[in-house]
């Protein structure tokens, strides 16, 4: 009888087929399905020498290949496509079978396969996986849900596979049912904010201060070796850097400014609605994409009037630069803050006892926003798992206030010269709001009670009241 495999891969495409060779990698036997044989065949042909692959050619053939309990990852397209292949699998598996789902689904589809499953006696784990296509190759970061059990069965399998960051893998249990695909859609929201951030300091460069890409490029070069040390700032150094082989322009300038989303990021701010966590920097990266891709819109809109404000004088060239590494720093203070308070509201409202000094522990290495600065969080956390929000940290607190004054240059230079940085603006007026005495709320409130008899309550007096407005205006409590 043939040697069983420890585990199974189907859906081979760009994830699933270097998730395998990982995991044969790093000895395992794995065994390889994909809908279309000719992915199966590809990464046997290409790469059958790095270990040890069963190929299979039907769902019933892979399972069948499997040891007990099965393990199982699901790489495939998100949405129906899931649903189809977990709907083929379910009757082939035996109970105690884990059945791992690692593409980008949406937590509630999984907290829905979940439940539908546990009914069959079988493990689902909605897993996020992050480090597009050469993380799933060298080391990813893993955030599994599901239940504590079958992250026994996992993880020896996946701290195994996991980025490794000073000996502590980038993978950990981050509680039960969608837990782990909330916490990747998280992931993906910041990532937006992080990368329309960047975005943003790259326009100022070029156009306010007036750099060339390639210049550029070494600013952002310069700052990886600081504070904002990460693969995003790393990555966006080498695309600036790159020169078009066709035209010889900087390649930066052939690509259409149109960014398009497959929609992880649309689905946090959603969520973030549900749950009233105001997340608007990771609203306003998602905007930014969809008003980049509104391509009628702004060709009717171009000869709109701008300001009549003109470039810096060059004295001021290199203190702006400075200026803008200080507005990057603290606006993405900002989305990290924001993205986290959404994890805990989720938490808190699905009851999964979200660790987040432990999230920030596995974004350190392996995923697209990991960071330097990740450390900082998971100090802060694990020096006040009740932090309210990490913009009160002690650590935050001092960068946030050093930035103060060029935060606030950079958002008003970008304003009088008409160049859009909603990220950074929408940012600052979320650190204001929080640290205002009173916000306006007060006479939104009194409108809503004016015009609908919504009622409000007082500062001074506990109840709740309503203004008789269209009578004598006296007040009374509800
Ligand atoms: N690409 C990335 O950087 C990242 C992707 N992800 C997620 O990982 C998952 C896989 O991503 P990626 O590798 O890019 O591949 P794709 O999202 O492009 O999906 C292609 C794979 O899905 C399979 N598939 C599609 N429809 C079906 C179906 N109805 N039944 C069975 N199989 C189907 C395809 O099979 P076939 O070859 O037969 O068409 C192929 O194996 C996705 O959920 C994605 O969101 C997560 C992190 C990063
Ligand atoms: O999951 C990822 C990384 O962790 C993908 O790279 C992400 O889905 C890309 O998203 P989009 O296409 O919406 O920019």
């Amino acid at each position: 009888m043939t040697e069983k495999a420890h585990i199974g891969v189907t859906g081979l495409a760009t994830m699933g087929r270097n998730l395998a060779r990982n995991f044969a990698r790093r000895g395992h036997r794995v065994a390889v399905h994909n809908r279309r044989a000719e992915r199966t065949d590809n990464l046997i042909e290409h790469f059958s020498g790095e270990g040890d692959f069963v190929p299979t050619y039907s769902l019933s053939e892979l399972v069948q290949a499997l040891e007990r309990p099965r393990r199982l990852v699901i790489m495939v397209k998100a949405g129906p496509p899931t649903d189809e292949v977990v709907d083929e699998l379910a009757p082939l598996l035996d109970s105690g079978d884990v059945l791992v789902d690692a593409g980008n689904a949406h937590f509630e589809d999984t907290r829905r396969r979940q439940a539908a499953l546990a009914e069959r006696g079988l493990h689902f784990v909605g897993s996020g996986v992050s480090g597009g296509e050469e993380g799933a190759l060298e080391g990813p970061s893993i955030m599994p849900g599901g239940s504590q059990q079958a992250y026994g069965e996992l993880e020896p399998f996946l701290s195994g596979i996991a980025a490794d960051v000073d000996g502590t893998p980038c993978v950990a249990h981050i509680g039960p049912d969608g837990a782990g695909h909330f916490v990747k859609m998280v992931h993906n929201g910041i990532e937006y904010s992080d990368m329309q951030l960047i975005g943003e300091a790259y326009d100022l460069l070029r156009h306010a201060v007036g750099k060339e890409p390639a210049e550029i490029a070494e600013i952002f070069r310069r700052w990886n070796t600081g504070r904002l040390d990460s693969y995003l700032i790393e990555i966006t150094a080498e695309v600036l850097a790159h020169t078009d082989a066709h035209t010889g322009k900087p390649f930066v300038d052939v690509v259409l400014d149109q960014a398009e989303q497959k929609g992880t990021g649309r689905w946090t701010v959603q969520g973030a609605l549900e749950l009233g966590s105001p997340v608007s920097g990771i609203a306003e990266a998602v905007f930014a994409r969809s008003l980049s891709g509104h391509a009628d819109l702004r060709e009717a809109s171009r000869g709109l009037p701008g300001p009549t404000g003109t470039r810096l004088a060059s004295t001021d060239i290199d203190g702006f630069v400075d200026d803008i590494e200080q507005a990057l720093y603290a606006s993405k203070i900002v989305a990290y803050a924001q993205g986290f308070n959404q994890i805990q509201a989720g938490s808190a409202e699905y009851g999964w006892n979200v660790d987040l000094g432990s999230v920030a522990t596995i974004w350190r290495g392996g995923c697209i926003i990991r960071a330097k600065f990740l450390d900082r969080i998971r100090a802060a956390y694990e020096s006040d798992p009740q932090l309210p929000t990490l913009l009160t940290d002690r650590s935050f607190q001092r960068a946030l206030n050093e930035a103060q004054d060029p935060w606030r240059r950079v958002v008003s230079r970008a304003t009088s010269m008409g160049i859009p940085v909603p990220g950074f603006s929408t940012s600052l007026a979320y650190y204001d709001a929080l640290r205002a005495k009173r916000l306006p709320a007060a006479l939104v409130q009194a409108q809503r009670d004016y015009f609908g008899a919504h009622t409000y309550r007082r500062a001074d007096i506990d109840g709740v009241f309503h203004t008789e407005w269209s009578d004598d205006r006296s007040e009374y409590e509800v």
